[in-house]
C-alpha cells in the first residue's frame, strides 16, 4: 500500500515543475545533470563595524581581492534552525535512487575509520570527531575547515526531517553546532555560524552530541588562562542611554542568544542613572557577588569604567603598591621644594608690593607662608605618613577576594567603544559576546589616579587634560548630538587654541621594562612585526635615567596619560601605537603650546598612525610608570578619566599592571 502511495505521490511531484522530483525526471529524460538547489541563505550585509578592516587590508595585499559572498555571513544573530523547513535542505547532485551514490547519500556511517558520511551545511562530507574538534574530509566539495572545540558554544539536536526524496520512513537526523566564522576581511571580526550536520544514523548523532558538549567543557578547563573555566553566571549592565541608545536591542537580539547557546545564566540590569552600576556593585552582598563569574557592560567606555571602578573599590587597590617607597619620597621632596620656592617667591612679591605701596613689610610672614605651603604639599602625595596613605582603608576582605576573581566584559554599544575595539579589534557586539561565552581571558592594566583633594579613580583608557579634557567636559552637555558631539566640540576647541601652564613629574619606565613590554607585544597576536627598537627610539632609551623622576614645567596645549592603546574609529592604529593592554606602562603625551595648524597635525597623526614614543617637535611621548601633574597659574582645564570629570586638577597617577582580567584573547589577524 505504502509503495503504491509513494509511487503515486512521486508521479504527481514529477509532474509539478520546480520540485526535485520534476528535476530528476527531466534529468533522466535528457541525461543532463540536475542543478543544485541554492541553499536558503541570508543576504550578505556589509559589516559596518569592522573598524580595523582597512588597516589590516592595507597590510595584507592578498586580502584586497574581493571575497565571494558567504552564505553563512550574518552580522548579528544565529538563525533559528528549529523552524527550518525540511524542503529547504539542499539536493545532492548526481545521485538517483538505486545508485551506489544514492546509497552512500543515505548518510550511513562510513565503513572504515572514525569518519562518518554526513551532510555538512548541505555538502557531502566525511566527518571525523577528533580529540581537538570536528574535522571534515569533504567528498563533494572543498573548503570546509576543521572546527576546534574551543570555538564552539554547544551542540544541539534539532527535530528530524523527512529524508532525501521524501520517501516514507526515511528520517534525516540533524545536529547543529553553534560556532562562528572569521570575516574574510578582518579575522578579528566574527560572524555567527551554525554548522548543520545531517545523518540517518540517530544513535551516532546522539553519541556525538554527548561527546562534543563534554569536550567543549573539558577543553575550557584545560586552558590555564581560564581560572574559573567557562562562565556560567554573569551580571550584565545595560546602559540604555549610551551611544545611539541601542544597548537594550543589542542585549536582546545579539548577546542573549549567544549566552543562551552557551547555557550561561545571566541577570540583566538596565542602569537608571550615571553611577548606578558602580553603586550596585559596591553595595552588593558578598554571597550575591560570589554567585557570578563575571560582570558585563553593554554600553560605552563610561559604563565599563564604572564597573572597573566598582570592582577595584571592593578590592581596595591602593596606590604605591608597585613603586618603591624611596621613589615616592623623592617625588615628595621635590614637591616640597617647589612649594617652598613658590611660597618664597610669593612672599617676596608681597614684600615688593607693600614697599611700592608705601606700607611696612610684615615680619616673618614669608617664612610662615613657606612652611604652610610645604606642609600643604606634604599632605597630598603618596609617601608614608602622608594623608593618602594614612587614610583609613575599608578593606572588604571577603568581597575583595570575590571581586578579584571577577572577569569583566565589554559589549560595545556606546559612542566610542575604545575598550572593545582595543580588546577585540572590532566593534562587533557578536564578537565581544562570543569572547565572553567562550571564556577567553587576558589581563588588563589599570591606572589609579589620586587627586590632591583625596578622591581617586581608576582608568583603563586615557586620562587627559587640556584639549582632550576640555572636549570631554564640554561635550557632555551636547550629548543629544550623539557621537558627533566630539567632532563639533573638537572643532570649537581647536579654534579656541587654549593652553595651560602645568608642572609635570614623571617616573620613566626603565629600559628593561620597555623591553619586557616589547616581548609582550610580540607575544600578542596583533602586529607580530613590531620590535622594541622600532617602538622606542635609541635616543630615548639612552636618556632614560634609571628610577629617577623627571621634572618639567611648561605651557601645554594638552597632556594625556594613555593606558591601553585606545583604538577606535577615530584612531584605528590606537592613540598609543605601540601600547599594549598589559604592558604596565603609561604613555605620557605632552603637547606644548602650539599653533592651531600644529595641533591639527597632532590630531591627524593621532587618528592616522597613532603616537609613537619619542620627541616629535612640539609634542613628546614618554613611556612612564607614574606621573604627577599640577596646574600652575590661574587658568585651569579639566582632568578627565575615561570620560569622567575629576574633581581636582592636582593628580598623581600610577599604573597597576594586569590588575583586571577581561574576557578577551587579543586581536586576531589572518
Ligand atoms: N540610565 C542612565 N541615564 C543616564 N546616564 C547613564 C545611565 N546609565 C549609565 N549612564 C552614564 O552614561 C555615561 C555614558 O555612558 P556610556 O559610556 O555607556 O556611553 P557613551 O558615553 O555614549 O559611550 P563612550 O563612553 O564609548 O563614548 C556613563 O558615564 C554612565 O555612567
Amino acid at each position: 500500500m505504502d509503495t503504491t502511495v509513494t509511487k503515486l505521490a512521486n508521479k504527481v511531484l514529477e509532474a509539478v515543475p520546480g520540485t526535485p522530483e520534476h528535476a530528476i525526471a527531466k534529468q533522466l529524460e535528457t541525461g543532463k545533470p540536475i542543478e543544485q538547489r541554492p541553499t536558503a541563505a541570508p543576504a550578505h550585509k556589509p559589516v559596518e563595524d569592522e573598524i580595523m578592516r582597512n588597516t589590516i587590508r592595507a597590510k595584507a595585499p592578498g586580502l584586497d581581492t574581493p571575497h565571494p559572498p558567504d552564505p553563512d555571513a550574518h552580522p548579528l544573530q544565529f538563525r533559528d534552525l528549529h523552524t527550518a523547513d525540511a524542503s529547504a535542505a539542499p539536493m545532492l547532485s548526481g545521485s538517483t535512487p538505486g545508485s551506489t551514490r544514492y546509497q552512500r547519500e543515505q548518510l550511513l556511517p562510513a565503513a572504515a575509520g572514525d569518519g562518518m558520511e554526513m551532510r555538512v551545511d548541505g555538502h557531502q562530507a566525511t566527518v571525523t570527531l577528533g580529540k581537538t574538534g570536528v574535522s571534515f574530509l569533504t567528498v563533494t566539495s572543498d573548503g570546509l575547515p576543521a572546527v576546534p572545540f574551543s570555538e564552539m558554544l554547544s551542540a544541539e539536536v534539532l527535530p528530524p526531517i523527512r529524508g532525501v526524496w521524501r520517501l516514507p520512513g526515511t528520517r534525516l537526523h540533524r545536529m547543529v553546532i553553534w560556532t562562528f566564522r572569521r570575516s574574510p576581511q578582518n579575522a578579528a571580526c566574527w560572524h555567527p555560524r551554525q554548522l548543520l550536520l545531517e545523518t540517518a544514523a540517530e544513535n551516532v548523532l546522539q553519541e556525538w552530541l554527548q561527546r562534543i558538549n563534554a569536550a567543549i567543557v573539558q577543553q575550557a578547563r584545560r586552558q590555564v588562562a581560564l581560572p574559573a573555566g567557562l562562565p556560567q553566571r554573569l551580571l550584565v549592565f545595560v546602559n540604555p542611554f549610551g551611544g545611539s541608545r541601542r544597548a537594550q536591542q543589542i542585549w536582546e537580539t545579539t548577546v542573549r542568544p549567544v549566552f543562551d547557546k552557551a547555557s550561561i545564566k545571566s541577570r540583566a540590569v538596565e542602569t537608571e542613572h550615571g553611577g548606578h552600576a558602580r553603586a550596585l556593585l559596591i553595595s552588593m552582598p558578598a554571597e550575591e557577588l560570589a554567585g557570578y563569574d563575571g560582570v558585563v557592560a553593554i554600553g560605552g567606555d563610561g559604563l565599563f569604567h564604572e564597573i572597573i571602578n566598582g570592582l577595584l573599590e571592593l578590592r581596595s587597590v591602593t596606590s604605591g603598591t608597585s613603586l618603591d617607597q624611596h621613589q615616592w619620597a623623592e617625588l615628595q621632596q621635590h614637591l616640597e621644594e617647589t612649594a617652598a620656592a613658590d611660597a618664597a617667591a610669593a612672599a617676596a612679591a608681597a614684600v615688593q608690593t607693600a614697599v611700592e605701596g608705601g606700607q611696612p613689610p610684615q615680619q616673618h610672614g614669608g617664612e610662615q607662608q613657606v612652611q604652610e605651603a610645604a606642609q600643604a604639599k606634604s599632605s597630598m602625595f603618596g609617601v608614608p605618613g602622608c594623608a593618602r596613605h594614612s587614610q583609613p582603608q575599608i578593606v572588604h576582605h571577603r568581597t575583595g577576594s570575590i571581586a578579584a576573581s571577577m572577569r569583566v566584559g565589554h559589549i560595545p554599544a556606546g559612542s566610542t567603544d575604545a575598550v572593545a575595539c582595543t580588546l577585540n579589534g572590532t566593534r562587533s557586539a557578536f564578537t565581544a559576546a562570543m569572547h565572553i561565552a567562550l571564556g577567553d581571558g587576558c589581563p588588563l592594566d589599570v591606572l589609579r589616579v589620586d587627586t590632591a583633594s583625596g578622591e581617586h579613580a581608576f582608568a583603563t583608557c586615557m586620562v587627559s587634560y587640556g584639549f582632550m579634557g576640555d572636549v570631554m567636559a564640554e561635550s557632555e552637555s551636547y550629548r543629544w548630538l550623539g557621537p558627533m558631539r566630539y567632532d563639533v566640540i573638537g572643532a570649537k576647541m581647536l579654534a579656541a587654541n587654549r593652553s595651560y601652564r602645568v608642572r609635570i613629574s614623571y617616573l620613566p619606565a626603565e629600559p628593561d621594562q620597555i623591553a619586557a613590554a616589547g616581548k609582550v607585544l610580540r607575544l600578542a597576536v596583533w602586529r607580530t612585526s613590531v620590535t622594541v627598537p622600532d617602538a622606542y627610539p635609541r635616543l630615548y632609551r639612552l636618556s632614560c635615567r634609571r628610577g629617577k623622576w623627571v621634572h618639567l614645567e611648561g605651557e601645554m596645549a594638552g597632556v594625556m596619560l594613555v593606558v591601553m592603546p585606545c583604538r577606535s574609529e577615530k584612531s584605528q592604529q590606537g592613540v598609543a601605537r605601540y601600547g599594549h593592554r598589559s604592558d604596565g606602562l603609561i604613555h605620557l603625551v605632552m603637547v606644548k603650546k602650539c599653533s592651531r595648524l600644529q595641533y591639527l597635525r597632532f590630531l591627524l597623526t593621532l587618528s592616522s598612525t597613532g603616537l609613537a614614543a619619542g620627541e616629535h617637535g612640539f609634542f613628546t611621548v614618554v613611556p612612564a610608570v607614574a606621573v604627577h601633574v599640577e596646574p600652575v597659574g590661574l587658568r585651569e582645564s579639566h582632568w578627565n578619566a575615561d570620560g569622567e570629570l575629576l574633581p581636582n586638577n592636582h593628580i598623581t597617577a600610577e599604573v597597576h599592571r594586569g590588575v583586571i582580567e577581561v574576557f578577551a584573547r587579543g586581536v586576531e589577524v589572518h
